[in-house]
């Protein structure tokens, strides 16, 4: 399936620095995939290593990220009983990363637990709310969550934020309302982000980059448009003024 929404119709108040805004997730096997994509994209100043990566070889590349001065996105979606999650989040702030998720889901005493942990560290805690994967369908019939979509994304992101965190993890279609709820304080950080004409694969809820931002997302998480092009420069860049 390929998404084909009209970048054009939407408001824009884009930042000049756009690129400062996209998060590119290094989903690869390897850390010498990870390191010659990073390489090969020296604009990219924010990476994310999600599960993949750091279970094949995550502090290689960590290390190797900091060596490069690069902002980090550390997405282990933590999802465990509080002293689990808090310990792990203790160990995790070793590596400096500046994000670190934790799935909402967990609930309120995961989570104070966990931000308690890095509360004077440099990492940030991001909440993620429900899974961009997840289609309306899904929640309904298969989790059997009675609110819809943008409701549950309300709660959760409000459940996040009275247990201490200040950022969260949503699909650009929720960003305006949870940026209307929140203020401008609040960090929200959006995947599901498609350029126009990609394919959407197992993602649900999408929208183009230029889109997210203007629904009032901070960060954009953008991988496989970008990492399993053909040409990742100029898909990057391509990107980057789409949004402009
Ligand atoms: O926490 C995340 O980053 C995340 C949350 C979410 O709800 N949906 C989601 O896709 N992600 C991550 O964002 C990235 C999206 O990758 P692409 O679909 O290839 O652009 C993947 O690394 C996912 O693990």
């Amino acid at each position: 399936m390929k998404i084909n929404l009209n970048p054009e119709a939407i408001p824009t108040k884009i930042s000049t620095k756009i690129s400062t805004k996209i998060i590119v997730a290094l989903d690869v096997p390897s850390a010498a995939e990870a390191i010659n994509l990073c390489d090969r994209l020296p604009e990219v100043d924010f990476w994310k290593i999600g599960l993949e990566l750091f279970i094949a070889d995550g502090v290689t590349v960590l290390r190797e990220l900091k060596t490069r001065n690069k902002r980090i996105f550390l997405d282990l979606k933590l999802h465990d009983i509080p002293n689990t999650v808090a310990s792990a989040c203790r160990v995790a702030t070793k590596y400096g990363a500046d994000f670190l998720t934790i799935h909402a889901a967990g609930g309120r005493a995961m989570m104070q637990a966990a931000q308690a942990e890095v509360q004077d560290s440099s990492t940030q805690l991001l909440a993620v709310s429900l899974l961009t994967s997840i289609s309306a369908t899904a929640l309904a019939d298969d989790l059997k969550v009675g609110l819809e979509i943008p409701e549950y994304v309300s709660q959760m992101v409000l459940l996040a934020r009275s247990s201490g965190l200040q950022g969260a993890v949503c699909s650009p279609h929720e960003a305006a309302k949870l940026r209307s709820l929140l203020g401008d304080d609040f960090c929200l950080v959006t995947p599901g982000v498609r350029p126009s004409g990609a394919a959407i694969g197992d993602q649900s809820r999408v929208m183009t980059p230029r889109q997210a931002i203007a629904a009032g997302a901070n960060y954009l998480v953008i991988g496989r448009p970008i990492t399993a092009a053909v040409d990742p420069i100029a898909a990057w860049e391509q990107i980057c003024q789409e949004c402009v």
